[in-house]
This record gives structure tokens, sequence and C-alpha cells, in this order.
């Protein structure tokens, strides 16, 4: 006659404890919270096979008892039987993962080692034998010393087993489980290897080959050095491979501006078409290619199963400036968009980590600096290579974003000291598998990509370029001056030039960052713009953006203007989302503040430096 009245599944997250839980009560279950906090308590009567009930509790995730969320708190005063009104559980189903043994073994042999009575539900056999592994259970049943049983709890196999062995367990033999106790956690993880090695009853060569590549790829510094040299690699690509086809689309524009001007007589509206539309928006547009180029390696890191092990990677580096990896993927997404970035920081459950992702997600060098940046490299960065396969182009985007990069650090330092002070959660996260890209959805994902930019040129692009264009043509100027004096555009950056000017920015760079803060690609329409309204003649008008920049502007003032654009907050949409994700007007308004700050002194220092270098 069993004497077990409680049993609890406790184990790593997304262990399938839920699952089994499910799979052993049927309907029978109560769900509440436990009194004094939001974790919630799920308990339902389970019956073992001599038709005893048994209330089991379903636990909520745990990487080790050493409690580091409220969730694991509650986790281990459960286990430990210390929680009020909870009976200690009389028998523990640890479950485990059995695609994920190494990591849920560590939790595993800790619970082993509190001496009670305990089966390990070897869990997801199905998913391992899918990609090529076959665990022995009697193998890590010996090793562990405690009954395991194979499980598949969505398909309910071994359910029964599994209800059999605890009914078992009350009779184990707890008097050698204090060798366990005595482990450190680095001599338990070295224990969980070999246990998972040592239960391993077959493995493809495929599962093996994969496991091979985790070795390279997630090793301590090999990984790091890998990752960036990718992204290396594709900031390379970005101008390496862009060249032909932005060329062919520019020069598409040009010929498109020259069919306007043979089929409109000259006069207001022509000048509208050419100068505005065309020379602005066109001047983001010919940024496809690059945009997409970038994407495509972004993509394919994603779909190939990398990105998650980058994640991981980047998890240990930014602890050292406090934050977790589950801040990588939002601040990777804000390499496209901040806007989704910021959104993304929902899953992040510590509020200050949060806040603090939100807060530097605008220095990832999203994809509407690109047109900025590659404008200006292609106007005073010769193409020179620096070495085999490095042009200094390519180097100096990468440089760019690393910048982007280390600033975002730095800021997350000072502010996890300050502002936003707290100790930083852990972080574990599940790999997916490795597979190759699958083309067509990398083909879809791209379109997606393309026609975000594209949409962005045709509204809000178009929008402040259309607008900007009206407000450098009109009031026309008299014979003799010049038309950017005499525009209302003109006369406003004239007064914000007065405070640009110290940091080595022109009149037409002030004029560019107004409307810019619509959008910043919006910096390079705007620019186009000027220069073509500004024009004397068509023949000066066709000469395009970028010998006008390399004509009218000394480098160290294009250093500058790259420097601003690290920081600078030039995107309204970002604000928006900021004050909405932060329920007011406080975070966006400390956000903006520091970075434009950040800006100023970044291309001051940068103007000032290069001036006394002599370039
Ligand atoms: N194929 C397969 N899927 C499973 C198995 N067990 C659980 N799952 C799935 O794995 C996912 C996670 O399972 P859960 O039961 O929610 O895991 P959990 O341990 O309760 O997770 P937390 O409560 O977050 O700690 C779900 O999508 C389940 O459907 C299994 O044996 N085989
Ligand atoms: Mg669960």
């Amino acid at each position: 006659m069993s004497r077990l009245r409680t049993a609890a599944l406790v184990g790593n997250p997304n262990a399938g404890k839920s699952a089994l839980f499910n799979a052993l009560t049927g309907a029978r279950q109560k769900i509440a919270n436990y009194p004094g906090v939001t974790v919630e308590r799920k308990a339902g009567r389970m019956f073992l096979p001599s038709g005893e009930p048994v209330e089991l509790i379903d636990l909520p995730g745990s990487y080790s008892l050493d409690p580091a969320s409220p969730d694991e708190e509650v986790t281990r005063r459960v286990v430990m039987g210390e929680f009020p009104g909870e009976a200690r559980p009389d028998v523990l189903v640890v479950v485990v993962d059995a695609a994920n043994l190494e990591q849920h073994l560590v939790f595993a042999q800790e619970l082993v080692a509190m001496g009670q009575p305990l089966v390990v539900a070897l869990n997801m056999v199905d998913l391992a034998e899918r990609d090529g592994l076959v665990i022995d259970p009697e193998a890590l049943s010996a090793s562990l010393g405690v009954p395991v049983v194979s499980t598949v709890a969505v398909r309910k196999r071994g359910i029964e087993a599994l209800a059999a062995a605890m009914a078992a367990a009350e009779a184990q033999d707890l008097s050698t489980r204090h060798e366990v106790a005595r482990l450190t956690l680095p001599e338990r993880r070295l224990a969980a290897r070999n246990m998972a090695k040592g239960a391993i009853l077959s493995e493809s060569g495929e599962h093996r080959l994969h496991a091979q590549l985790d070795k390279v790829l997630l090793h301590r510094w090999l990984g790091p050095v890998i990752l960036f040299a990718l992204l290396f690699v594709i900031f390379q690509a970005v101008f390496a491979w862009a060249t032909p086809f932005a060329d062919a689309l520019d020069g598409g524009i040009s010929a498109l501006i020259g069919l306007v001007e043979g089929a409109i007589p000259e006069g207001v509206f022509r000048d509208f078409i050419t100068e505005g539309v065309l020379t602005g928006v066109g001047s983001v547009v010919v940024f496809l290619p690059q945009i997409i180029i970038l994407f495509a390696f972004i993509l394919a890191m994603e779909q190939s199963g990398y990105m998650a092990r980058a994640a991981f990677i980047m998890d240990r580096l930014m602890a050292y400036v406090g934050l977790s990896g589950r801040s990588f993927i939002p601040l990777l997404s804000s390499f496209a968009c901040a806007i989704p970035g910021i959104m993304a920081t929902r899953a992040i459950a510590d509020p200050k980590d949060r806040l603090t992702t939100i807060l530097i997600a605008p220095l990832m060098t999203c994809s509407a600096r690109l047109p900025v940046y590659a404008v200006i490299i292609a106007a005073f960065i010769p193409a020179t290579s620096v070495g085999p396969g490095v042009g200094l182009q390519g180097l100096v985007l990468f440089a760019l974003y690393v910048l982007g990069i280390i600033g975002a650090m730095v800021v997350a330092l000072v502010l996890r000291r300050t502002v936003t002070k707290g100790s930083a959660s852990g972080f574990i996260m599940e790999l997916p598998r490795y597979q190759m890209p699958p083309l067509r959805d990398l083909a879809i994902g791209l379109w997606q990509r393309a026609w975000v930019f594209l949409r962005r040129a045709g509204t809000i692009i178009f929008a402040a370029t259309v607008a900007l264009w009206i407000l450098l043509s009109f009031p026309k100027a008299e014979p003799g001056e010049s038309q950017i004096d005499a525009s209302i555009a003109g006369q406003v950056a004239d007064g914000l030039h007065v405070v640009m000017e110290p940091i080595g920015f022109n009149r037409e760079i002030s004029l560019a960052l107004i409307p810019a803060m619509a959008a910043r690609e919006v910096a390079v329409s705007a620019l186009a713009t000027t220069y073509a309204v500004d024009a004397d003649d068509e023949e000066a008008e066709a000469a395009g953006l970028i010998p006008r920049l390399q004509s009218g502007w000394s480098l160290p003032t294009a250093l500058a203007f790259l420097a601003w654009f690290i920081f600078a907050p030039q995107c309204i949409s970002t604000i928006a989302v900021t004050r909405r994700e932060t329920n007011g007007w406080k975070w966006p308004a400390i956000m903006v503040g520091y970075l434009f700050g950040l800006a100023y002194i970044a291309a001051g220092a940068t103007f000032w430096t290069a001036t006394a270098l002599g370039l």
C-alpha cells in the first residue's frame, strides 16, 4: 500500500512539464495563484496504477535551486518544503529534454542531491530520435542513481510506466545521494556532460556533425571571433557586391530625369518632378541593393539556426554591461529598425532590463542609416583595398556599426549603474537545429524587406522630401540671389546653422537635418534636393549628389556627419514607440536628450580631431 499523497513536476523551462502534467492528470486540474505571489499554482489529481489518488503539482520551469526569478523562488521553496501551506512533495518527477540532456542534467543532479524520492522523465524522446539521437534510459538511470522513464508527453507515451515508477519511488534507497550533493556547479556540469555522452545509444552522423559545429561556433573565444569575422564579411559584401546594381539603378533614375526634362516644359512642375521626386527620393532608392544584401545575410543567419547561437555567444559578452542575452534579439531586430526592436523588448521580463534595452535600441545601426553612411562613404572614402579582399569602404562601414554597438554597451553600463540599477537576470535558451536556409523563405523574407524599404521611400521619405522642396523653392529668388538664401528652408537652416557650425556642419547639412527627423534617409534625399534646387543649370543638376558633396564638403565635415548619425535619434517613429512602450514622455525625453548630446559631442570631437590631423 503506497503512502504517496503529493508529487511535483520539476525541471528546466520547456522540458515538457505541463504537457506531462496534462497527460498524467487528464482534465482533473485546478489553477490558482500561490499566496502572495503572482506565480501560477497548477495542481491536479492523478492515479497510481493501484488506483490510489495523488495530488500532482506542475511547477514553473527553473534552472537551479538558486532562485533568479519569482518563478524559481516558488519552485525552490515548494521542492524544499518551505512554502507555507504547501506540503513537501513526497516524490519529485524531474523532467528532462532528451535532446538537451547535458543542459537539463545540471539541474536534475541538484534535485537528486536533495535526497528525496525521485523519478526522472526522459521526455521528448521523439524529437531527439527525429534528430538522430537515441538515449538509453538504463544507462542514464545507472549514472544518476535514480529510475529513468522515457516519455513522449504529447503522445501520452510512457505515462503508465512513469506512474508506476512514481509509486515505486518511496522504496528508493536514498543513502547514496550525498555523493552528488558535494559536487560544485562546474563539477556538476562536467558530470552532466559525461552522463549525457554515456547515455547515447546511437547518434546519426548529422547529429554528431551538428554537435561538432556547436563545439566550434559556441566556443568560448572562437565563437565570438567567428561571429565578428562573419559580420565583417557581411559589411564588405554590402559594398563590394552592391556597386554594379546601385550604378544601374542610378543610371536608370538619371535616364528618367532626362526623359521628364524632354517631355515636360520647363517650369515649377518639372522642377518638382526632377528636383524633388526623382532626385530626392531616387537618391534613397539606389540603396536598395545594399539593403537586400545586408538582409540576405541576416535572414540566412536566422534561418540556418546560427542567429540563436549568436545570441548565446553575445549573452556572455552582454553580461559584462549588465544585460542578458534576452536583450540580444530586440537589439538585433533594431539593426533592421528600432521600432520592431523596441516592441520585441516586451519579451524581457525584468522591467529594468527592458528599459535599458529600449534606451539603447536606437544606437543599433538601423537600415535607415545605411543610405546615409553609404553615400558619404562613396563620396569620401576611396575604394582602395587595405589588404587581400578587404576594401576600405566596407571597413569604414563595419567600423560605424561597431561604434554604434560600443556606444550602446557603454550607455548600458552607465544606465545599469545609475537609473536602471539592479541585477541582471540569467538566460539560457534552447538552440534550434541547424538547417540549410530554405530558399523560398529567404526569398519571401527579402521581398518583404525590400517592400518595407520601398514603401518608406514612397511615403514618409517622399512626403518629407516634397515638403522640403516646397520650402526650398519659395519664395523665388531675385536675379543674382541664390535660391537657398531666399527660401523659407534656407532662413530656418541659417538659424540652426549657428548651433551646428562649431561641429563642422555647413548650412546644407543643418538644412537636411530638420526633415531628417522624419526618417534618417531623408538626410540623403534632402541633400540631393537641396543641391538640385541650388544648381545653376541642368548640367550641374545632372551631376548628381556625390560630386556635389565631394566639391562642397571637407573631409572633417563628412566624418563629423557620419559620427553624428551613429547617435542622433533622427526618427520620430522611434520616439513615439518609446513613449508608448514606457507609458509616458519621461523616458523618450531622456533618450532623445542623451542621444543628441552624444551625437553633438561625437561629431564635434570627430571634426576637430580630423581638422587637427590636417585631413
Ligand atoms: N514532440 C514533443 N513535444 C513535446 C513533448 N513534451 C512537450 N512537448 C512540447 O514542448 C513544448 C513545451 O512543453 P511544456 O509542457 O509547455 O513545457 P514546460 O516544461 O511546462 O515549460 P515551462 O512551464 O515554460 O517551464 C510544448 O510545445 C509541448 O507541446 C514531447 O514529448 N514531444
Ligand atoms: Mg509549464
